[in-house]
């Protein structure tokens, strides 16, 4: 089987073309072989967050589809780093620069963007539909029906927190620098990812923002079936949207903001429709790392040993772009 290692902000996947397998994976042969490969002890050159699986989409308005396994084998609905990097595999393999692809709830529209450095391509991706529903979110709060800013006891006596489905679950607050960077984040997030808590049974993005300046924040995310992200594109589109509700004063719809994070930044923007749902566009570099072969059957019993890793010299060259920011 054929494989890419590829990364936004450092949110590293492997992409998994079904065209590309030895023999067709069952369900259950997925979410092994993700759990394999991204395991970052024992799996494939480091692991990775998780595995994007591209197979063809519904009918000829898309060009594609791409299913998110995160590392712990568990299926997400959206990925915003990874969807930009699906983009580009698909706009190469396709002669196209604006196009959809399906996701599992929504067919989002993907555009190539200037690049953000020599070899450091970038992608521009629709991040939809957005509900405050605590239906859609899985959350559970005392019969709440949204999370808007507001002090969970269970959580924390101080951070205040907003729930937001982009469509996959994010739980954000606004901190301090030190807050950003001490236990807090770890401690809830792992209390919320544990599968037997009440509030979200089924796991939540977890992520502590800090404003940098007007436009300019900085997102440390906890990923639902992974844990420490370098980044999660869905969190920071989601971060975006928050930031400009709470922060109106700031910002207006429709600026571009910069979002640093841990392995390099990105930008977004909030848009709103007229029916007054929201949605953002989340720019920012699909770098390809390598190309890689290796065997199906080798690879689900979790033996690399065969494995051709073929590395392109795109991750020099994004390495040079964040060492420039
Ligand atoms: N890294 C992704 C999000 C991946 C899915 C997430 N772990 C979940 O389970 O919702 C991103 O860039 O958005």
């Amino acid at each position: 089987m054929k494989m890419i290692k590829v990364h936004g902000s450092g949110n590293d996947f492997f992409i998994l073309d079904e065209k590309q397998v030895d023999k067709n994976l069952s369900e259950e042969e997925l979410k092994e072989l993700a759990r394999r490969v991204c395991d970052r002890k024992t799996g494939l050159h480091g692991g990775s967050d998780g595995i994007l699986y591209v197979t063809s989409g519904h009918d000829d308005s898309v060009v594609g589809k791409m299913r998110v396994i995160n590392a712990d084998g568990s299926e997400a609905s959206m990925c915003g780093n990874g969807i930009r990097t699906v983009a580009r595999y698909l706009s190469e393999q396709n002669n196209l620069t604006d196009f959809k692809i399906e996701t599992m709830y929504a067919d989002l529209e993907v555009k190539k963007a200037k690049d953000f450095a020599p070899k450091v391509t970038a992608f521009d991706a629709e991040i939809s539909p957005v509900s405050f529903a605590a239906s859609d979110l899985k959350m559970h709060i005392g019969g709440k029906e949204k999370l808007f800013n507001e002090v969970v006891p269970e959580l924390s006596k101080t951070l205040k927190f907003s729930a937001v489905a982009v469509p996959n679950p994010h739980l954000i607050t606004f901190v301090n620098h030190d807050e950003l960077m001490g236990p807090e984040l770890g401690r809830i997030a792992t209390y919320l990812n544990n599968g037997k808590n009440p509030i979200f049974p089924d796991g939540v993005n977890v992520s502590f923002v800090e404003i940098l300046a007007d436009n300019n924040i900085f997102v440390r995310t906890f990923e639902r079936g992974v844990g420490f992200t370098n980044a999660c594109g869905t969190a920071m589109s989601a971060s975006s949207l928050i930031y400009s509700l709470l922060y109106a004063s700031h910002t207006d719809l429709e600026d571009l903001i910069t979002v640093r994070n841990p392995g390099g930044m990105v930008n977004t923007k909030v848009h709103q429709r007229e029916d007054g749902s929201y949605w953002m566009s989340l720019i920012g570099n699909a770098t390809f790392v390598a190309k890689v072969e290796l065997s199906q059957e080798r690879a689900l019993i979790g033996d690399f040993t065969d494995a051709k890793w073929v590395a392109t010299t795109e991750q020099a060259a994004y390495e040079n772009f964040v060492g420039s920011l």
